[in-house]
């Protein structure tokens, strides 16, 4: 008899799974507004000027393909904790940051939390509602038990922040909780800075560990130093905590799976012992990480001029991002004669809009409109050019009627 017969058939991922109906759809007026993917305003993907001339000095080297050392490329692991926390932060000086070079971010989160599932087997981890749809599936695989805290005010389309405050209070004490550091996914609305110095304040109170999700900097601003701006302010107010890194999007380094996990700790030995039991998670997992992703960043990020030229193209990609938001509610707030207040559209940062559209509505814009979007009604701005905001405008309003 078959083993494997018993095997059901998985769902399609709610995010990349819309890429995949998007596929097939053989109409030329679709769109994928699903996965987080920058395209140029020609909905092209877009391999950045600094990573071409990155990989092209790499090759000219002739570098070997001998393995990496469990924790990642050196010189990577040393860029990446500068850029996130600032080259001269004390946290950096003092040697009080562990760093290991992940799969990406969602590598990174993973091996964190099976960091948390070993040495805090009590612990819970606190994510915002809504979130990242993939941060429940790394937690529940880490059996890391998790719960909410509201964040989406669906009256206002804003932060539900009195209700954020009050759940993470009301949580067990020492609970993990995961922050967007910049650029929330799917909201795209961040906490103001008076609101990150409260938030501090009851995680402090709580004894809570901050654990901060940092897949956008640079990308959400277009500065690399505004979006680690959450990220920043716990580290001076002295947090011991852990950031997660991607260069998914700022670099556009997608499919290399480079990225890191950062844990700030109140020494340097404890840095030292948490880096060594990190290694010891890598190594049955994926042993050791690619070498490709972590050289583009450490050749990008280590040369002047390669990495002025890259806050360049960051700083364009957000610049047209912005442009795609402000078109779209032009359409939106022109077309709709409902007298609909469509301002959310621009207060939100990032690559996404959170439009508050329903499922039967998400599904409404596929059927007949060939636009592909998460059912929670996400829409990726990175995939939309200036030319299909009148025709996304169109399918919106539409969806009301
Ligand atoms: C908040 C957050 N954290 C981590 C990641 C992981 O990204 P990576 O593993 O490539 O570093 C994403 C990407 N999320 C998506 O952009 C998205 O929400 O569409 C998409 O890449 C995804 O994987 O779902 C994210 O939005």
């Amino acid at each position: 008899v078959s083993r494997f017969e018993g095997v059901t058939m998985a769902p399609p991922d709610p995010i990349l799974g819309v890429s995949e109906a998007f596929r097939v759809d053989t109409n030329d007026l679709k769109l994928n507004l699903g996965v987080g993917a920058y395209r140029t305003e020609e909905l092209q993907p877009y391999v950045l000027n600094v990573v071409k001339k990155a990989e092209k000095l790499m090759l000219e080297r002739g570098e070997n393909k001998e393995y990496l050392p469990i924790e990642g490329l050196a010189a990577f692991n040393k860029v990446t904790a500068e850029l996130l926390f600032g080259a001269d932060n004390s946290v950096i000086q003092e040697g009080r940051v562990a760093t290991i070079q992940g799969l990406s971010g969602t590598g990174s989160l993973r091996l964190a939390a099976a960091f948390i599932q070993r040495y805090f087997p009590d612990a819970k981890a606190l994510i915002s509602s809504p979130t990242w749809g993939n941060h429940k599936n790394i937690f529940n695989d880490a059996r890391v038990p998790w719960s909410e805290y509201r964040y989406y005010d669906p009256r206002t389309v804003g932060l539900d922040f009195d209700g954020m405050v009050a759940d993470i209070k009301a949580a067990p004490d020492g609970s993990f909780v995961l922050l967007h550091g910049c650029a929330h996914n799917p909201t795209g609305i961040d906490p103001t800075p008076e609101q990150w110095e409260k938030i501090a304040d009851v995680i402090q109170e709580k004894n809570h560990i901050p654990f901060f999700d940092v897949a956008y900097q640079g990308f959400a601003s277009g500065s690399l130093d505004a979006d680690a701006y959450s990220v920043r302010l716990f580290v001076k107010r002295g947090f011991e905590l852990l950031v997660a890194q991607s260069y998914s999007k700022n670099l556009g380094l997608y499919a290399e799976r480079i990225g890191a996990i950062n844990v700030v700790c109140s020494s340097s030995d404890a840095g030292t012992r948490v880096k060594s039991q990190l290694k010891r998670l890598a190594r049955p997992m994926y042993s050791n990480p690619p070498v490709h992703g972590a050289r583009i960043v450490a050749n990008v990020v280590g040369d002047p001029i390669l990495f002025n030229e890259w806050k360049q193209e960051m700083e364009l990609m957000a610049g047209r991002i912005k442009n795609v938001r402000q078109r779209l509610y032009e359409n939106l707030s022109q077309k709709d004669k409902s007298g609909k207040d469509w301002s959310f559209v621009l207060k939100q940062i990032g690559m996404f809009s959170y439009t508050g559209l329903h499922k039967a509505q998400s599904d409404h814009m596929t059927d007949k409109w060939h636009i592909y979007m998460t059912k929670d009604g996400r829409i990726s701005l990175a995939g939309l050019s200036l030319s299909k905001c009148e025709y996304l405008a169109d399918a919106i309003i539409d969806s009301f009627h």
